[in-house]
């Protein structure tokens, strides 16, 4: 049997309707159309195309990204995906997405925009937006230094008002204090969105936002007292290659006092600082919309690797052949199964969890129009705690995904190294993991202290209300099926986070210095923090695989006895044989373009062994049968071998 056949077969023993599972993926039918549509157009685009990334140099790939910008703008304004002064349409970001290739474009519209939407007043959000909106201004986010990104309030540039000009002077004082990072920076953008102490009079009032121009609008060149460049290859060959990560330093650069973002706090003609009344976090705002945004997004880098790993499981026969017969399809080893079968359930988990995180930050930020800042904390709390949980889980969902195709999933050819390489960052940019999870720690801890103030929690720390009753808790499963009821999973997760929570909060208050203490329970903060996170997935939606996977959390806990977790493990096998006739059909329902995909391993008609084969021909070292470099380094050691044999 074919690659093509064994597809098919599997896909007739789906036990539900596919076409149905795509809509519920999308989200709506309305999504389904909009992603299926633009899915195919950037698919059948010859300038989209991207199977020849990887053999590319950095300056090829790079101006092949200007290229793909370019046509896309031009895209985007021939399809009237822009609306003249209103931000992108959702057609403008899907094909962003299907264009599949990191760009300057990401930080301009990702952080750039958003940073003066959030933190601009309305005068300035009239004048920078339209320009930005057009891109007749291209723009990135210059926060990070090369001494300091995760502490943003260590950061070094200087804004020092000048009071006889009415302006800002932008300086780097030190060599730590070069901006260094920055997406689009390096080759492209105009203008940066620069994070930089203000001073005063010589009073530091901290880091705040200004609109700096870095390059010439008519000839690129970078403005006097500014020095710009690329920081260099990062991980991974094509890759986030494609984008122009950059250093920056200013020699007393001066802006207009208009240039600095004012909504959060003002400088006056006369030099006061006035702080509005509204919590100074907002500065970080632009951090937490982008937070949401890559929790929206795992679940489709995860998906992507998921549906390449399953159709090629199934494509895939090793041992097991009778008489000649076929050998096991890979994907009905239980080791594949409990490896894979977990990481799909993840996917669609993660899926569900960024929708309600999107409906999470929208009524945050709804509230905050009205000045209602009760619930930042808890938006805080939950958009950097799931972004450490979801990307972590996705970078390493990849790559197990990869292992999962055997050596195959080690070529370019497969989709899964370029994936991770472009993915993996996620785990550091937008917030280091374990910094994130431990302002989620802090938050918990907080909310544990105050329950005897009889502050009562909210959110997704309510459970903690019930906290009495969690730490009685013990779980009265019997049977395997007892484990199939969301209350008997949503109740252990429960009280293994309360519980969890309430320990580091009994160890903190044995220190008499609560920073110290905190510093010294780091690590058990951390594994509390993702208890927290795992139970608002689960809350979502489901979950047995997660507590195998930490059983020994549960058991010590005390929340669940080890023969109560062995049920929970039957149970699991029961499952993986239920999801196994589906699991093809269940990929499918991503509705993904072999385009998009960009993996032979994950073609939609299983016909991988031919494309492998007719792929590994078109690498550029097949282009001569010798190669070159034979007459100067492989000829001359063969004929000394052969003087030597003779002697
Ligand atoms: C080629 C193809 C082209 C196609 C073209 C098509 C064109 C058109 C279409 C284009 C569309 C594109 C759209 C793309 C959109 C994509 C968007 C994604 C882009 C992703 C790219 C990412 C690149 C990466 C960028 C970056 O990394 S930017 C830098 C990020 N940096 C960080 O995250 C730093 C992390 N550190 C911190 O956040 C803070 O320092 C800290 C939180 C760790 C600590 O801060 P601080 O010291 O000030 O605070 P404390 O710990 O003392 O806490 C004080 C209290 O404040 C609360 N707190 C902290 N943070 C926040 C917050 N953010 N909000 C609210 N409250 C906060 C704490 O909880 C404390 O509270 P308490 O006092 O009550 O305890
Ligand atoms: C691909 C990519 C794109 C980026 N794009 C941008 C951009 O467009 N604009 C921008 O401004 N920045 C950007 N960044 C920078 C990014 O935001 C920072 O790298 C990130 O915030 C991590 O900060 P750091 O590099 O200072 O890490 P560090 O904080 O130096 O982390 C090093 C190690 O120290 C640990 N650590 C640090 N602090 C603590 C602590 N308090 N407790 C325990 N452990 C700790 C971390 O867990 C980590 O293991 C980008 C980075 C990458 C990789």
């Amino acid at each position: 049997m074919e690659g093509v056949d064994h597809l098919a077969f599997e896909r007739n023993k789906a036990q539900f309707d596919v076409d149905e599972m795509k809509i519920v993926w999308a989200g709506s039918r309305e999504d389904f159309e909009l992603s299926d549509r633009i899915s195919r157009l950037v698919a059948s685009d010859p300038v989209f195309r991207k199977d020849d990334r990887a053999a590319l140099g950095r300056k090829e790939l790079f101006k092949n990204t200007l290229r793909k910008a370019a046509h896309a703008w031009k895209r985007v304004i021939e399809l009237r995906l822009s609306g003249e002064f209103s931000a992108l349409e959702p057609e403008a970001y899907k094909l962003r997405a299907f264009v599949d290739q990191p760009a300057f474009t990401d930080l301009h519209w990702g952080m750039f925009v958003p940073a003066i939407q959030g933190q601009g007043t309305d005068e300035q959000q009239q004048k920078w937006l339209p320009l930005a909106y057009r891109m007749q201004i291209i723009g990135c986010y210059a926060q990070t230094e090369l001494g300091h990104g995760s502490n943003v309030q260590g950061l070094e540039t200087t804004a020092t008002f000048d009071p006889k000009t009415d302006e800002f002077v932008i300086h780097s004082p030190t060599l730590t204090s070069s901006k260094w990072w920055p997406g689009g920076l390096g080759k492209v953008s105009t203008h940066a969105v620069v994070y930089a102490r203000l001073i005063i009079d010589g009073q530091d009032y901290g880091v705040h936002g200004f609109i700096v121009q870095l390059r010439s609008l008519d000839d690129h060149l970078p403005l006097p007292g500014i020095t710009i460049g690329d920081i260099g290859m990062k991980f991974g060959n094509a890759a986030y290659n494609t984008m122009d990560n950059g250093v920056l330093t200013f020699d007393h650069v001066r802006i207009p006092r208009n240039q600095m973002l004012m909504r959060v706090s003002q400088v006056t003609r006369e030099g006061k600082y006035v702080h509005s009344n509204v919590p100074r976090q907002l500065v970080y705002g632009t951090m937490v919309y982008v937070r949401q945004k890559i929790v929206a997004d795992a679940s489709v880098a995860l998906s992507r690797a998921v549906c390449i790993a399953t159709r090629y499981s199934a494509v895939r026969r090793q041992f097991g052949s009778h008489n000649g017969g076929l050998e096991t399809q890979v994907i009905d080893y239980k080791t594949q199964q409990s490896r894979l079968f977990p990481l799909l359930a993840s996917a669609y988990a993660f899926r569900f969890v960024g929708e309600w995180l999107l409906w999470l930050y929208t009524d945050v930020t709804e509230r905050l129009k009205a000045k209602d800042f009760s619930t930042l904390p808890e938006a805080h709390a939950c958009t950097a705690g799931l972004k450490s949980l979801t990307t972590t889980a996705t970078a390493d969902g990849i790559e197990e995904c990869r292992k999962l195709c055997g050596g195959h999933g080690y070529l370019c050819s497969s989709g899964l190294p370029e994936l991770f390489a472009v993915y993996v960052p996620a785990c550091t940019y937008e917030g280091d993991n374990i910094v994130l999870l431990l302002q989620v720690a802090r938050h918990l801890v907080k909310t544990v202290s105050q329950l005897s103030t009889g502050n009562k929690p909210v959110g997704t720390t309510a459970y903690m209300a019930r906290l009495e009753q969690l730490l009685q808790y013990h779980s009265d499963v019997k049977k395997a099926e007892d484990w199939l009821k969301p209350n008997v999973v949503l109740e252990a997760f429960e009280a293994r986070a309360a519980r969890m929570c309430v320990a580091c909060a009994q160890n903190l208050s044995k220190f008499s210095n609560p920073e110290e203490g905190f510093q010294e329970l780091a690590a058990d903060l951390v594994e509390a923090a993702v208890a927290h996170c795992q139970l608002i997935v689960v809350s979502n939606v489901y979950a047995l695989s997660l507590l195998h996977k930490h059983l020994g959390d549960f058991i010590s806990t005390g929340c669940i006895d080890p023969k109560q977790g062995s049920l929970a493990n039957e149970q699991l096998r029961n499952l993986y044989s239920q999801v196994r006739p589906n699991a093809v059909a269940l990929v499918d329902a991503y509705n993904y373009t072999d385009h998009y995909l960009g993996s032979i391993l994950g073609r939609y008609d299983g016909n991988v062994y031919p494309k492998l084969y007719e792929e590994a021909w078109k690498d550029p070292l097949n282009d001569s049968i010798v190669p070159d470099g034979f007459k100067e380094y492989i000829q001359p050691l063969l004929k000394q071998q052969l003087r030597n044999a003779r002697l």
